[in-house]
């Protein structure tokens, strides 16, 4: 097979899935999420060709895609050479144009094109050397990996010297690692159980199936009304008794005080964590409702919305996290990821990937095998998150075994979405999408009236 040298086109794609029907992904801030997808295709000179997304829930993926397509000139007509032996100071470039920067910087929905385009690449890169993306990133040279971070705004507390120490001192041993993983696989929770918008006797259905399937870890959704929380609680602890870790998440309904009360009275149901219990961005709110949490054993996770990880670097800084949600998708692809979990490594805080949406889980099983075979190189208080969703739309699907991610073995980041179901489910003009507006369950978006 002739490899690639140059990209020569870049597609970008509105893709949307009818999760609301069902409520699946339901919580008390998006109530019937439609799972969608900005999804981008970069076509090369030779066979191969790179795909890579960006989640988004329905409603402005256009506008996700709108951002996306404006990157195209940093993308068509580039050497994959040239990129890859500078990606840090391709990702800067990126990201840094100076009229696009302006309704970012690194944030929102640019930031969000650039994960889509950046994974794309990265999935190139990955075909490119054979390797499935958590392996090429295991491989890879210390020095070579850290060459594609941009330690703009973080270097006060991570230099180039220190990322490359931390992944050098896990050399000698990581090859035990990766073999366990090949053996057990990595620990995973499930979220699927605990949507909002489930009944108590579909919890009770589901939480007991995952069980039977080998689940020990839990997620449950919280924050509408504290009597329904305690009510579901204890429902799921009678199905998975006192023992299995069960975490809440409030997806940032709360005020500060609000959360702590809260949180107190689902104390006796022993959370291991409270996730986004308040704004994303209120850093000392999330370090204060930590401090009132602590005496209870329950910690404070968030980062599903944690724009960059300049946002990460302070939340680190002021122990206002005890679990890092890295999200494949709202931090700007690989690149920044493994600069993010560097720095969760330096602090000593457990990273727990975030993967409630359509292809996440897909995109995080890379990073959790990464991030413990170089470089935290340990498993406790660590688990990646699984939500059962629109994986028959995967070309190549998580495997889960026994409540845990098995390492894949095909080249790239496996995040490809089968042609038929691009096909079907583009918004609007997909046939999945005609008919069920034809059928009057949704109507157009106000800005595809027309289509
Ligand atoms: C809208 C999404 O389903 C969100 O609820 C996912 C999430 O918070 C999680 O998986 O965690
Ligand atoms: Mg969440």
């Amino acid at each position: 097979m002739s490899l690639p040298t140059t990209i020569t086109a870049m597609h970008v794609k509105d893709i949307r899935y009818p999760t609301s029907i069902q409520l699946d992904g339901s919580d008390a801030m998006h109530k019937s999420p439609d799972y969608s997808c900005c999804y981008v295709i970069l076509e090369t000179d030779g066979p191969l060709t790179g795909h890579g997304h960006t989640f988004t829930v329905g409603k402005g993926t256009d506008v996700v895609c709108y951002a996306a397509d404006i990157m195209k000139k940093y993308v068509v007509g580039r050497k994959l050479d040239a990129i890859f032996n500078n990606f840090g100071q391709y990702w800067h470039e990126v990201t840094c144009d100076d009229q696009f920067r302006w309704i970012g910087p690194e944030k929102g929905v640019t930031h969000m094109a650039t994960a889509a385009v950046m994974n794309a690449i990265w999935d190139l890169w990955a075909k490119i050397e054979g390797k499935p993306l958590w392996k090429l990133l295991v491989d890879m040279d210390a020095e070579q990996l850290v060459n594609c971070i941009d330690f703009s705004y973080i270097e006060d507390v991570l230099t180039k010297e220190e990322a490359i120490g931390i992944l050098k001192g896990m050399d000698a041993t990581k090859a035990t690692r990766e073999a366990e993983m090949r053996e057990t696989g990595y620990p995973i929770y499930t979220t699927s159980c605990g949507w909002l918008g489930y009944s108590d006797e579909k919890i009770t259905k589901l939480a007991t199936e995952a069980m039977s399937q080998g689940f020990s870890r839990f997620k449950m959704k919280v924050g509408q009304d504290v009597k329904d929380d305690i009510r579901r609680a204890a429902i799921f602890r009678k199905v998975i008794g006192p023992d299995r870790i069960w975490c809440v998440d409030a997806n940032q309904v709360w005020g500060i005080q609000q959360a702590i009360d809260w949180m107190t009275a689902l104390a006796p149901y022993k959370p291991l964590w409270i996730e986004e219990p308040t704004s994303p961005d209120d850093i000392l709110g999330h370090a204060a409702i930590a401090k009132a949490l602590n005496p209870l054993g329950i910690g404070v996770a968030t980062g599903e919305m944690c724009h960059n990880r300049v946002m990460f670097k302070q939340f680190l800084q002021a122990g206002a996290l005890q679990f890092c949600q890295i999200d494949a998708c709202r931090l700007g692809g690989v690149n920044e990821v493994i600069a993010v979990i560097l720095m969760a490594t330096k602090f000593n805080v457990p990273v727990c990937p975030h993967a409630g949406g359509v292809g996440l889980c897909e995109l995080v099983q890379h990073y959790a095998m990464f991030d413990y075979i170089r470089c935290c190189g340990t498993l406790e208080n660590r688990m990646t998150e699984f939500a059962d969703h629109l994986h028959e739309h995967m070309c190549d699907p998580v495997v889960v075994r026994n409540g845990h991610y098995m390492p894949q073995k095909e080249p790239g980041f496996l995040v490809g979405m089968k042609a038929q179901s691009l096909s079907d489910y583009e918004y609007p003009v997909g046939a999945a999408w005609q008919k069920l507006f034809d059928e009057g369950v949704f109507k157009r978006d106000h800005a595809h009236e027309n289509n």
